[in-house]
């Protein structure tokens, strides 16, 4: 990626300080989404290692990472497998416990979405501490599934999730970087 593209990827996304809570910096990814120029980039960028390996299934995390993750599944011609919070899809699914920053929430997959052995790309917007999308490999990984790699838009890497990733064996793609939480 150019320095100018990622300048430019990085100035799409719009921050919001004090959302949801007082001391949050959001980072809002609806500007670089509504953007027909950066949405294309942002896609083709997070792939672009991927261009021309065989991918069974992408993975979206909900709510943003459905929206990612269709784009890049339609870009490398496969299927996309939904991972909702507990209680969202109608199937018997598989479940796995995942830690936010305070507590725990459950996420769940179609336990027939993807076969054993499946090349599999994780996908969401955003990785802060990184506990959301290790709950993610957790679940793909007892499925069966080979998790190829992870892409996020932005990475908070003050907050240790691409690392905790990358410790986990998982190659982390990420676009920018923004410090802080
Ligand atoms: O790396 P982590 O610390 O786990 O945080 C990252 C997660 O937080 C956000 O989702 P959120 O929980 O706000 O859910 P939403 O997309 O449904 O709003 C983001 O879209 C990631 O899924
Ligand atoms: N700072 C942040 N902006 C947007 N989504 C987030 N999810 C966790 N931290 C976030």
């Amino acid at each position: 990626m150019t320095p100018e593209l990622a300048h430019d990827l990085k100035a799409s996304v719009r921050t919001i300080p004090d959302y949801p809570k007082p001391g949050i910096m959001f980072r809002d990814i609806t500007t670089l989404l509504g953007d027909p120029r950066a949405f294309r980039r942002a896609v083709d960028e997070l792939v672009h290692p991927w261009a021309g390996s065989k991918i069974d299934k992408v993975a979206g995390i909900e709510a943003r990472g459905f929206i990612i993750g269709g784009a890049i599944a339609h870009q490398v011609s496969s299927g996309f497998v939904p991972i909702r919070k507990k209680g969202k899809l109608p199937h018997a699914c598989v479940s796995m416990s995942y830690a936010l920053e305070y507590g725990t929430d459950i996420i769940e997959m179609h336990v027939d979405a993807i076969a054993p052995g499946e090349r599999v790309i994780l996908v969401d917007d955003l990785i802060a501490t990184g506990g959301t999308a290790e709950g993610a490999i957790k679940l793909l990984r007892q499925t069966g599934a080979e998790v190829v790699a992870a892409c996020f838009i932005i990475d908070l890497p003050d907050l240790g999730g691409a690392a905790k990733l990358r410790g986990m064996g998982v190659p982390v793609r990420t676009l920018m970087e923004f410090g802080g939480h």
